[in-house]
């Protein structure tokens, strides 16, 4: 049985929390893989700032360098809101023999008593939550609860800084900073 981790995210920009999370639940809990999912419509907040074609291309990117990160494109695919317990049921479908670790960050722990059909989602799969800063990893939820380094990194924070014409270098890949020139992503209009 394969040990399959599931990093599911907006990727609006993808960053390195989220490169750094996945590297380290690979690590501690021994996985085989890690997949990064991103969202078509994320359920829960506003619409994406760009593209799902552009955030695609910026995840793929992001982990072209790491042979045990790949991308899974099963939510662009698929029209309306991207609910992860959707996501995990056609998961479970196409690869009987896979283990899957759904991994949040401390913020969607918080929030995870407001996920859609969260108490079937929770019998159905693994979740894997990890620190964020100024967020608690506590919850009721039966989850594997993993002590990472903290980065205080988030898109909100990159979207914020290309705004004002201020570097993110060193926040996010080479690689992602290079697809965001090239295309003038997040630029004030
Ligand atoms: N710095 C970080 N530390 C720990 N977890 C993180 C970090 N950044 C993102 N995550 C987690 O990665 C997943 C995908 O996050 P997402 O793509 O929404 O990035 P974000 O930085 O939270 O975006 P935004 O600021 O736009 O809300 C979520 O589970 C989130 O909690
Ligand atoms: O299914 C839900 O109700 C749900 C609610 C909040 C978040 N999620 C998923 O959690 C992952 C991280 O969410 P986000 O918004 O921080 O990118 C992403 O895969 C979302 O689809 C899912």
């Amino acid at each position: 049985m394969k040990k399959v981790g599931l990093l599911g995210g907006t990727f609006d920009p993808p960053h390195l929390g989220h490169l750094l999370i996945a590297e380290e639940v690979y690590e501690q809990l021994k996985l085989d893989e890690v997949w990064f999912i991103p969202s078509g419509e994320p359920p829960h907040k506003e619409k994406a700032s760009v593209s799902a074609r552009d955030r695609v291309d910026m995840v793929e990117s992001a982990i072209q360098d790491n042979h045990h990160f790949s991308i899974n494109t099963i939510e662009v695919n698929r029209l309306g809101k991207s609910y992860t317990v959707d996501t995990i049921e056609a998961l479970l479908k196409e690869y009987p023999n896979n283990q899957f670790y759904f991994i949040i960050g401390a913020d969607m722990v918080e929030y995870l008593p407001k996920w859609s059909r969260i108490d079937k989602l929770i019998e159905q799969v693994q979740f894997v939550g990890v620190k964020r800063p100024d967020y608690e990893l506590n919850t009721t939820y039966p989850i594997i609860a993993l002590d990472i380094p903290e980065l205080a990194i988030s898109s909100t924070e990159i979207r914020k800084r290309l705004a004002n014409n201020r570097s993110i270098r060193y926040l996010v890949p080479e690689k992602v900073l290079e697809v965001i020139k090239e295309r003038k992503l997040y630029e004030s209009s």
